[in-house]
């Protein structure tokens, strides 16, 4: 077993976490900033901030169930900034419609959202962030889209798209898992395979997204063919520690997040070396991958904050090496999250249509829709 200051500082190949995309929906939390010299504190501030930290796994998923039935069955906030003395009030009777999607459903406007015009966004140089020996591999580029496109954007996804809020029963536990976020899901085949292959055929990428995802592409230096959509309706929302390393993006992927409405964490955690045991994450028989208490308390971490606009591409050995979260917060408002992957396999595809799409064997098959009046998503029909 590897000394455990050499792996906080040393060099050491990560191993793959078992987890696949949206599996164990519960929320990670922990985490802090990265530097060793800073790790006790950040960990000591990470855990005030996310409570969940302190729960061992099985709690922490009965958490997340329960929390995420939550989120369904209270109305969420709407998307936009909130003043700390907004949270927890309950919902507002009347009409919150920050984004004032009501009003740009009509007046959409559509040449900006199809031809994303060069002045739509930023033209300064990322922020290069590199740890640990280049194994975490960060593009950062701040407010990336302007304030005007970004508005639209928000308006055109919640107004145009069809979410879903996907629950499945984990095979090993039997256990029932609701994930706790929505999601919308937009793919390519690149590899000719013939569609039967497909259960459920992937959705085609809407032409404002497709010409989104060029400017990304040429941003980035990178292609795609898939997206995922994430929308948190609120602090409870979250996406727990995983990596997106599965086989079918290929050896390093390149996976750019672009963040829209509500600030976010966004805490990365250096996964186990292969050499290093991490105890158990508590004596009941849950097994997670390298997640866990004890070293993985001392891991080395990095937080984030994602505001409205952000660029985030994730590159290089940091799928591979590292882990990354949002997890739930007190105060939060509504956040809507793009990603850009290149899927490289029919299982590829297949799998992320099961995760973030449900199968029509799921118990909530429903599709969700943005209700401007409510200022939530409420179970409709229709929606790209
Ligand atoms: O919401 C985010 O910023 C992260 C989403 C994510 O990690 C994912 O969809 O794989
Ligand atoms: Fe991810």
């Amino acid at each position: 077993m590897a000394d455990l200051k050499t792996w906080l500082g040393g060099r050491s190949e990560g191993r793959p976490t078992k987890r696949r995309k949206g599996q164990d929906d519960d929320d990670g939390g922990g985490g802090g900033s990265g530097d060793d010299d800073d790790l006790g504190r950040a960990i000591k501030a990470s855990k005030l901030e996310a409570r969940v930290a302190e729960m061992d796994e099985e709690t922490m998923l009965r958490e997340a169930i329960r929390l995420s039935e939550a989120a369904v069955a209270v109305p969420g906030r709407p998307m936009g900034e909130e003043s700390a003395s907004e949270v927890n009030k309950p919902s507002p009777k009347k009409k919150v419609d920050p984004f004032q999607t009501s009003q740009l459903s009509d007046h959409t406007d559509a040449s900006l959202l199809l031809e994303w015009p060069d002045s739509s966004f930023s033209s300064k140089p990322a922020e290069m962030i590199n740890k640990l020996e280049g194994s975490l591999d960060l593009l950062y580029f701040r407010r990336w889209i302007n304030a005007h496109a970004r508005q639209h954007l928000r308006s055109w996804l919640l107004s145009n798209l069809a979410w879903h809020r996907v629950s499945y029963t984990r095979p090993s536990t039997k256990q029932r898992i609701v994930t706790p976020r929505f999601t919308a899901t937009f793919g390519r085949d690149e590899t000719g395979a013939d569609m039967a292959r497909y259960p459920v055929k992937p959705k085609e990428i809407p032409q404002v997204l497709g010409t989104l995802m060029k400017k990304v592409e040429e941003q980035t230096s990178a292609r795609y063919n898939a997206l995922i959509i994430n929308y948190y309706a609120d602090g409870t929302d979250s996406i727990s520690y995983h990596s997106d390393d599965e086989s079918f993006l290929g050896p390093l992927p390149t996976i750019a997040s672009l963040s829209l409405g509500s600030s976010r964490d966004f805490y990365l955690r250096r996964k186990a070396p292969a050499d290093v045991e991490i105890p158990p994450a508590s004596t009941k028989s849950f097994s997670m991958g390298t997640k866990g208490h004890g070293p993985a308390a001392s891991r080395p971490t990095e937080k984030m904050t994602l505001s409205d606009g952000d660029l985030v591409v994730m590159r290089g050995r940091t799928q591979n090496e590292w882990e990354h979260s949002i997890p739930k917060r007190a105060n939060a408002g509504g956040r809507i999250n793009i990603t850009f992957r290149r899927v490289m396999t029919v299982a590829g595809t297949n799998n992320f249509q099961r995760y973030n799409r449900g199968l029509p064997s799921d118990d909530d098959t429903r599709v969700y829709r943005w209700d401007s009046r409510e200022g939530r998503m409420m179970p409709g029909s229709g929606g790209l």
